[in-house]
């Protein structure tokens, strides 16, 4: 584990203005550090050999406690600041990261370790910055400010405080290697734990319904048990290393001690000169063990912290900055030879498909389960870039465009589609927030929910709403945005033979071009086109097929 992560300081403009402070800080503190050692050799040696009273450098003394108060007060508010600000852009980066990355990298994530890494995992990086960071910069600067004053009085003391103040950061290094594969698998462990039991409460209804919830307890127990012995393991070796590096400091400044009074007694160093030895000699050594005690703290932020680095450079896929996106209401869109293989795949989700979309079509894509047919629409989309092969309009093709103008011309309803917390009026304001109360009722009653009332409340991911009603709210949800193209994954699932036929006859009514994948009868009767994912066959209304410009 690198003590300090350079991409932290890159990303985070916090980071670096806070690393600047810390330094200025950790200057004023060696030198205060050094002018109290001063004042207390002089106050006491001039009580001893001279009988001086203390009035004067008691206050002084005063005034340099103080500042060192105050000194401390700024490092920690300076400290919790630059943590809650790198925190967030960090969170803000990952975020926004993710969502260029798009849903098909997201299927691949696990959503609980992704949560919990931003959530919890990047909490952890609090004691990083204001203990660790602030002491790795006094660590660098108040030893060689007190060495470099030592040597001008006695340059023995200062070469022992030399030679062995070195050991403290070689064993530091040896037991950061030690608690980085620490650190790597408590996380892990974490991660294992928060996705295991995001699942067993997500399927716990049916796990009930199986009478197997209470085998689950036994699981959980072990993912917990496990968490527990990594953490344990943690902890042990933060202990044995503190203790350790405790002792390697004692026996410094015991070394030190004796030599000085060895000297002493000699006669060959003053008893105040001897005296600021002494107090130097423990300032020296302190800034090192306190990192070493605070590292053990900010480990898991920093074992954070670069799975966060993780996710921000996987690289983005390549798009164009072109904004001028041809308009799909005139245009037509062309899938030319489109291969799409996922990640960890042998074999092709999708393999040399072609299609041809007219303005104003109704188009299904039918085949059996996983021929491919939402990953056209994710390819059409640009969740997935095709491996061969192109998407094309206006002679362009789509990746030529930025995602954002790309993605315009569409309205998607997925399999799954998502709903947040709100009411039904929210949700479907979500495709064209200037919509009006009659746009929405408009847009529920073309996607034959009628009977919803607008101000129903969806619950949490949709979950006061029946499977179908979710479904057409999404509908309507797509139904009210202006977008020339609507890409529909079984839209009418869970509907009955009456609404599916309202719904029909809305999407051929509205005029707009519309690419549905469809199982059920009805709706592929309804489409002037179907096409076989999987097959190359085209299935084609016969008056379609000269507009389609294929032959046969
Ligand atoms: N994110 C993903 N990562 C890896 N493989 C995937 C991913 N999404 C889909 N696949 C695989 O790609 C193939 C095509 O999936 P797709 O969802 O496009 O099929 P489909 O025809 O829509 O199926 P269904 O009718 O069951 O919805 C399947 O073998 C599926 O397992």
């Amino acid at each position: 584990m690198k003590p300090l992560d350079p991409r932290l300081l890159r990303r985070a403009k916090a980071a670096r203005v806070f690393l600047v402070g810390s330094v200025v800080i950790g200057v004023a503190t060696g030198f205060f550090i050094v002018v109290q050692a001063v004042l207390l050799a002089h106050a006491i040696a001039g009580v001893v050999l001279r009988g001086d009273g203390v009035g004067r450098v008691a206050w002084l003394l005063v005034g340099v406690v103080v500042a060192r108060a105050v000194l401390v007060w700024v490092q920690e508010v300076v400290a919790q600041r630059a943590a809650a600000a790198v925190k967030s852009t960090l969170r803000r980066q990952v975020l926004e990261h993710s969502l260029k990355l798009g849903p098909a990298w997201l299927s691949g994530e696990r959503s609980s370790a992704l949560t919990t890494l931003l959530t919890k995992g990047l909490d952890d990086l609090d004691p990083y910055f204001a203990r660790y960071l602030p002491q790795l910069v006094l660590a660098a600067t108040v030893p060689a400010g007190v060495v470099g004053w030592m040597a001008t009085g006695d340059l023995i003391a200062a070469g022992t405080v030399v030679v062995t103040l070195p050991l403290i950061p070689v064993f530091m290094a040896l037991v950061g290697w030690a608690t980085q594969a620490h650190s790597r698998r408590r996380q892990h462990a974490l991660a294992v734990l928060a996705h295991h039991f995001s699942d067993v409460v997500a399927g716990l209804p049916t796990l009930k319904l199986f009478g197997r919830a209470k085998g689950q307890v036994r699981a959980v127990r072990e993912v917990t048990d496990r968490h527990r012995v990594a953490s344990m393991k943690s902890l042990r070796l933060a202990f044995l290393s503190s203790f350790v590096l405790e002792l390697l400091a004692s026996i410094s400044v015991a070394l030190v001690a004796v030599g000085v009074g060895l000297r002493l007694i000699d006669g060959k160093l003053g008893l105040e000169t001897a005296l600021l030895v002494l107090i130097l000699a423990p300032e020296a050594y302190l800034p090192l063990r306190q990192v070493g005690a605070h590292f053990h703290a900010s480990a898991d932020g920093v074992a954070a912290s670069e799975e966060v680095f993780r996710v921000l450079e996987t690289p983005l896929p390549e798009r164009g900055e072109r904004t001028d996106v041809p308009d799909l209401r005139v245009t037509p869109l062309h899938l030319h030879d489109v291969t799409v293989r996922y990640p960890g795949r042998d074999e092709p989700a999708l393999d040399g498909f072609d299609l041809d979309l007219w303005p104003g079509e109704v188009v299904a894509l039918a085949g059996p389960s996983g021929a491919g047919k939402s990953t056209v629409l994710a390819a059409v989309l640009g969740f997935v870039l095709p491996e061969r092969g192109m998407v094309i309009a206006g002679g362009s093709a789509a990746d030529e465009f930025t995602p954002e103008h790309w993605r315009r011309q569409f309205a998607w309803v997925p399999q799954r589609p998502g709903l947040r917390t709100g009411t039904i009026a929210d949700n479907i304001r979500l495709g064209h927030p200037d919509a009006t109360d009659a746009d929405v009722l408009r847009a529920l009653a073309d996607a034959g929910a009628a009977e919803l009332a607008p101000t129903q409340q969806v619950g949490e991911s949709g979950q006061l709403l029946s499977g179908g009603q979710r479904r057409r709210v999404a509908l309507a949800r797509a139904l009210v945005t202006e977008a020339p193209v609507l890409l529909l994954d079984e839209p009418t699932a869970g509907l009955d033979a009456e609404a599916e036929a309202e719904v029909v006859s809305h999407l051929r009514r509205s005029g707009r071009t519309v690419l549905l994948v469809a199982h059920r009868p009805a709706l592929l009767a309804a489409a002037d086109r179907v096409v076989e994912v999987g097959q190359t066959s085209l299935g084609l209304r016969p008056s379609l097929r000269s507009r389609a410009g294929v032959a046969g």
